[in-house]
């Protein structure tokens, strides 16, 4: 965890000068727009994307597909629809190169299509990928018939030799340092030729919705998966091999972005309305609803969308988060405002994200004054009265927006590199400026 000297742009955060009342537009779904592209990658015929998000993130994976073959074009529906992806599957093929930068999708979801592909392609990505495991994946590729070139470490960089098709089969895998090692299998499977068993042998599972999002998305293009919640064993999924469909899917708004701006609306006793919020979703960020509502605010869900109100009084909470780790920054912010301490739990697994955000975390909040402490698998937060100064991001977006939520009930904060949140929220400093009325 380093201060990067290329980031010395400052953004003076803007202090809100009484309460929020806004409706903000959230874009696009990160997690579901990268797992709509590789399944339409993947498909036996054209789909469609509507509303997908244009971030650094999804822009690698397009990016990384098409390098592969894939013919992705990008236009603007018919009337009202808005942005379109329409995703033309083919050969999947080599010689290719895949940048990652710093995206867990990319890294984590795109070397399985890779061992589906006619050709070697190589993968590398930001310096901070090189540390992020991914050896769930290429442990896993192995047992399954892949051939992998890598340095030993479990790590970027790597060349997956294809073969133009994949055994499959069973394999166990330790997913207890990402979900995505699971999803990744889990998503190119039903191309493998007998299918995958991937069987989770480790301690914990962080993230058990992202996976759910995985199963939910594989069976609205057609793929059979069997899994615990379904009557299966625990902590085993099972795709069985076959074709998948083109789809027409509109993206949902992302959730864990939204959550900035609900924060805005608890931490000054505002309002804020999300516009499109699903009903139903398997988005961790729907977890929101009920830990902003412990802390102090109140919402309703609407056929328009969500409508969250702040009380004004802001509550500390203790809660586990393993399920909605990315969702850590943005409550620890909050807490650090509250009218008592909150302790975070479940999430020691958020050492090994964009940044290790428990140390980044701990260390910015103090530096303006907090007091919170690391523990074994989470945070203490003891609110204390915080004072202005450079709130730093370690080129990761969700610290950039931690920073601007404290921004707002703080006087003097500046986000260094705010243009960080480009990974998943390029348009943040407008949308937080619109909000804001500025
Ligand atoms: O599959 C996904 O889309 C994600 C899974 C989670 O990863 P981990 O299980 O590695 O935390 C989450 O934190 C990440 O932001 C997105
Ligand atoms: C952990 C995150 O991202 P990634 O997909 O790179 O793992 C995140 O967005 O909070």
């Amino acid at each position: 965890m380093t201060v990067n000297p290329a980031h010395t742009s400052l953004w003076p955060a803007p202090h809100a000068s009484g309460a929020v009342r806004a409706t903000v537009h959230v874009p696009g779904s990160k997690s579901v727009t990268n797992r709509a592209l590789v399944l339409a990658a993947l498909a036996s015929e054209p789909g469609w994307l509507r509303r997908p998000l244009r971030s650094r993130d999804t822009l690698l994976m397009a990016a990384a597909l098409r390098e592969m073959g894939v013919d992705i074009e990008e236009g603007v529906g018919p009337d009202g629809t808005g942005e379109t992806w329409r995703v033309l599957p083919t050969g999947l093929h080599g010689p290719a190169t895949v940048d990652v930068g710093n995206a867990g999708t990319v890294m984590r979801f795109l070397p399985p299509v890779a061992a589906l592909a006619d050709g070697p392609v190589r993968f590398d990505g930001d310096p901070r990928a090189y540390e992020r495991p991914l050896h769930g994946v290429i442990d896993a590729l192995r047992v399954l018939g892949a051939r992998i070139d890598d340095d030993g470490r479990g790590t970027l960089p790597l060349t997956v030799h294809g073969g133009g098709a994949l055994d499959g089969g069973p394999v166990e895998i330790d997913a207890s340092s990402s979900s995505q090692f699971v999803s990744a299998l889990l998503l190119s499977g039903p191309r493998f030729n007998q299918g995958v068993e991937v069987r989770h042998i480790g301690s914990s599972l962080p993230s058990l919705p992202h996976i759910r999002m995985t199963v939910d998305m594989l069976r609205a293009v057609g793929a059979q998966v069997d899994t615990p919640e379904s009557g299966g064993e625990p902590n085993v999924w099972r795709v069985t091999p076959g074709a998948l469909l083109g789809r027409d899917l509109t993206v949902e708004p992302d959730l864990s972005n939204a959550q900035p701006f609900l924060a805005a609306a608890l931490v000054t006793g505002g309002k804020v309305v999300i516009p499109d919020w699903p009903a139903r979703t398997t988005q961790p960020g729907d977890r929101l609803r009920e830990i902003f509502t412990e802390m102090g605010g109140s919402c309703e869900l609407t056929e328009y969308g969500l409508e969250f109100t702040g009380s004004g009084a802001i509550h500390g909470i203790d809660v586990d988060l393993s399920e909605v780790g990315e969702l850590t920054p943005g409550i620890a912010a909050v807490a650090a405002l509250a009218d008592s301490p909150s302790t975070l739990r479940g999430v020691s697994h958020l050492r090994l994200h964009e940044t290790d955000r428990l140390a980044a975390l701990t260390k910015e909040i103090n530096e303006l004054g907090g007091d919170v402490s690391e523990t074994a698998d989470g945070l203490h937060i003891r609110p204390r009265r915080l004072h202005g100064g450079i709130f730093h991001t370690y080129e990761d977006h969700r610290m950039a927006t931690a920073g601007a939520i404290i921004g707002l009930a703080v006087e003097g904060v500046q986000i260094e590199n705010v243009a960080t949140t480009a990974k998943t929220l390029p348009d943040f400093p407008d949308l937080w400026t619109g909000m804001l009325g500025a």
